[in-house]
């Protein structure tokens, strides 16, 4: 703070300085002498019966005013002399450093803040303090002279009053800009955490982990009350301070009134002491001490932004994206770390990257990086949904649906219409002329940027239904209304069974579902049905924007339907809490979660009882077995940002593939990795039991036994040959393949 003061204050250049102060000199002419002039005109003119002399003085005041105005004139001219070398200064600074990182190497991305913003603050900071000190200056001499000139004894009794509060006011000015500084620290970290919870929020929420993001907020927000209230004290005390300093000296003067009087005082020099205190000591206190409140703080925080490399303090420099070992968690037993009550969340560095740390480490959500800091620990609530507690997993339990469960797949087979016993895979609004499979969604697509580039064909000559017929059966559960609005998290349920007994029973059933992501928004998914039996692997393939990961999320149970349900064998999703659900399916997004822990912590996130060997076997048939050995092996601490994507991916997935969750649905999780990784991952999910993979290959959609086409208007469902016939986007699909 000395340090940035210091600079502030050498940029007063000395002659610049003598010329505001010569001014102000002038500008004080009036403030000295209104009271003054006004005694006389009462005393002497009103009060004596001669108006004319009494006019003749107020006359003088005018004139006073009028030099006095000159000279503020000048002061204000001889300001800008005194600000803008110091602007230039900065600016001078800025661009200095500016280049000289960008010569070593290193841009300094927030050069152009600092120029457009920073330092447009401080210069306006700086006059604001340099107005308001000065301001307060002339005054306080011009009304001492003015008071001295009236009566001494007036003097005595007003200016004492107003030195203490004032004295006062620098005093509690330390305590206070502290108080204000740790308010704008708070605000700011808030502000981070809020910024870095909003753009991870579908992660969070990929993740189940709603709970975990409140409780990252909770801390700072508490933080920034706790500061908020600090604040408020700090504005009692200059509150404190301006009565003394303002009102006391009035309180003095009338009490004093009488005795004065009896002195020989006269009314008119009561007058004019009365008008010094309320027309200059009043004024000028206020505005110093609000001057020196607000400017004196901005000054302060845009001169540390200004004056702190910003390179020094990267985030690239200073992230700790922790160790399993350096991590306050990193080797704590899972279910302890996860106490709410014992893992407090640590203090935020302000200098890390955006991290999220789970009960083996850190978490990097390969967001947007995020300068603010977040090391994190989460509570039994906040754990992986797609994890089970800790021991709530069978010991290396390598899930395969029960043989018994498989149903036959009616839909997929073009010869065999569907039969009214599966009312899912055959919507009531689907005629019997329709092709088999074919099935009802309303999504616009936006213009195709994906791997698949398909186009919509309306004028499909297969007859592809394309309706928005009566809705078929609905489910009767948990429905939300307003998709926007989500319901309350539902109570956790009891742990359903992995796989549904009954080989008619669907492992995973689409029942009409609708979903728009606003009241008045084209629903993403409309009026979609379709089952997926045990052993399934369906394919979803569509433009970029029709709906796919928004339908994943729905089959997830992360988006609740407008209308319609998803129902895990007769469990339906709405109903799951988080942890059910992730005892039914494990979804792989995009970006492949790597945190700061062991090898074997991330892999075995999911199944955290899972011995070395199955951890092995899963890391092997995903393709990750090489790049396990390559990092160490499973005791090798990971750090995140040392992977590639492809390799995030790699050991995603066989941390998925290790989870007990019969259903992994991947919503293009494997778009890092090449062609034939690709497969060999796909190829052992499909072998581990139920998979719904949202192809971002034409190769990827056609290994699938069933492939759902969504065109927009049109959705259709069925194997190879059937959309073949039935979906001109398909058979561009396959066009596609055949160039590539
Ligand atoms: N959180 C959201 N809020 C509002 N609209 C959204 C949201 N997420 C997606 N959408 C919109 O919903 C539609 C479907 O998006 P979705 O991501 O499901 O498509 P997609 O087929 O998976 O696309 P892509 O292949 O590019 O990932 C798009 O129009 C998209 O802009």
């Amino acid at each position: 703070m000395r340090h940035e003061i210091r600079y502030a204050a050498s940029g007063l250049y000395p002659r610049s300085a003598w010329a505001l102060l010569g001014w102000s000199a002038l500008e004080i002419l009036p403030t000295a002498l209104f009271g003054l002039m006004l005694a006389r005109a009462i005393d002497e003119g009103f009060l004596a019966g001669r108006p004319w002399t009494g006019t003749a003085w107020l006359g003088g005041v005018l004139l006073a005013a009028g030099v006095g105005a000159l000279g503020a004139g000048r002061v204000y001219a001889a300001l800008g002399a005194v600000v803008e070398p110091f602007r230039d200064r900065l600016v001078r600074r800025v661009v200095r450093r500016a280049l000289k990182n960008a010569v070593a190497g290193r841009p300094d991305q927030g050069a152009l803040s600092l120029l457009t913003r920073q330092v447009e603050i401080a210069r306006d900071a700086y006059a604001g303090i340099v107005v308001s000190i000065r301001g307060c200056l002339v005054t306080t001499v011009g009304v001492g002279a003015g008071l001295i000139a009236l009566d001494t004894r007036l003097a005595i009794l007003v200016l004492p009053p107003f030195f203490l509060g004032l004295l006062a006011f620098i005093a509690t000015l330390g305590f206070a800009a502290n108080r204000q500084r740790d308010a704008a620290q708070a605000d700011a970290n808030l502000t981070d955490r809020a910024t870095q919870v909003a753009a991870a929020a579908r992660d969070l929420v990929a993740c189940g982990g709603e709970a975990h993001a409140e409780a990252l907020a909770a801390a700072p927000i508490a933080a920034q009350a706790k500061a908020e209230r600090a604040l408020a004290a700090a504005a009692v005390l200059r509150t404190l301070c301006f009565t003394l300093g303002g009102w006391l000296p009035l309180l003095v003067l009338l009490a004093a009134a009488p005795w004065l009087l009896d002195q020989g005082v006269t009314a008119g020099a009561l007058t004019g002491a009365l008008l010094y205190i309320l027309t200059g000591l009043q004024p000028a206190l206020s505005a110093l001490i609000s001057g020196l409140g607000s400017s004196g703080l901005r000054l302060y925080i845009a001169l540390t932004r200004i004056l702190t490399d910003p390179i020094a303090t990267s985030p690239n420099d200073l992230t700790d994206l922790g160790s399993p070992n350096g991590h306050p968690d990193a080797t704590a037993d899972p279910s302890t770390a996860a106490d709410p009550d014992s893992a407090p969340l640590p203090a935020s560095n302000p200098t890390t990257n955006e991290t999220l740390s789970h009960p083996q480490g850190t978490i990097e959500t390969g967001a947007t990086p995020n300068p603010s800091p977040t090391h994190l620990s989460p509570t039994p609530s906040q754990r992986h949904p797609m994890s089970d507690p800790p021991g709530t997993v069978e010991p290396g339990a390598t899930p395969k649906p029960n043989p018994a469960h498989l149903a036959p797949l009616q839909d997929s087979a073009p010869t065999t219409p569907p039969t009214p016993a599966q009312p899912s895979t055959t919507p009531s609004n689907i005629t019997p002329s329709d092709p088999p499979g074919t099935i009802k969604a309303g999504a616009t697509p936006k213009p195709s940027n994906g791997h698949l580039h398909l186009q919509r064909n309306m004028s499909d000559p297969a007859g592809t239904i394309e309706t928005g017929g009566p809705p078929g059966a609905r489910f009767e559960g948990n429905r939300p209304d307003t998709p926007n609005h989500p319901a309350p998290a539902p109570a956790p349920a009891p742990a359903p069974a992995p796989a549904p007994t009954g080989s008619s029973v669907p492992i995973l059933d689409a029942r009409n579902l609708t979903f728009a992501y606003g009241p008045h928004s084209a629903p993403a998914v409309e009026d979609l049905a379709f089952a997926v039996h045990a052993d399934d692997h369906l394919a979803i393939v569509g433009p970029s924007g029709v709906g796919k990961s928004t339908l994943a999320a729905l089959l997830c149970g992360l988006l609740k339907p407008n209308t319609g349900a998803v129902a895990y064998g007769d469990s339906d999703a709405a109903r799951l809490s988080p942890r059910a659900l992730a005892r039914h399916r494990v979804l792989l997004p995009q970006g492949g979660y790597v945190f700061t822990g062991t090898v074997r912590a991330n892999l075995a996130y999911l199944s955290p009882n899972a011995s070395d060997e199955t951890i092995a076997a899963s890391a092997a048939a995903v393709g990750a077995a090489d790049l396990v050995d390559r990092l160490g092996g499973l005791d090798t601490p990971l750090a995140p940002r040392d992977l590639s994507d492809g390799e995030r991916q790699l050991l995603a997935l066989a941390r998925a593939h290790l989870s007990p969750a019969p259903v992994a649905i991947l919503d293009e999780a494997t778009c890092h990795l090449g062609p034939e990784a690709e497969e060999r991952a796909e190829r052992a999910f499909a072998e581990r039991g139920t998979l719904i993979v949202i192809a971002h290959r034409p190769s990827s959609a056609l290994r699938a036994g069933r492939i759902l086409v969504l065109d927009g208007g049109t959705a259709t469902i069925g194997d190879r040959e059937l959309l073949q016939g039935v979906s001109p986007l398909f058979r561009e699909l396959l066009a596609h393949n055949a160039r590539t």
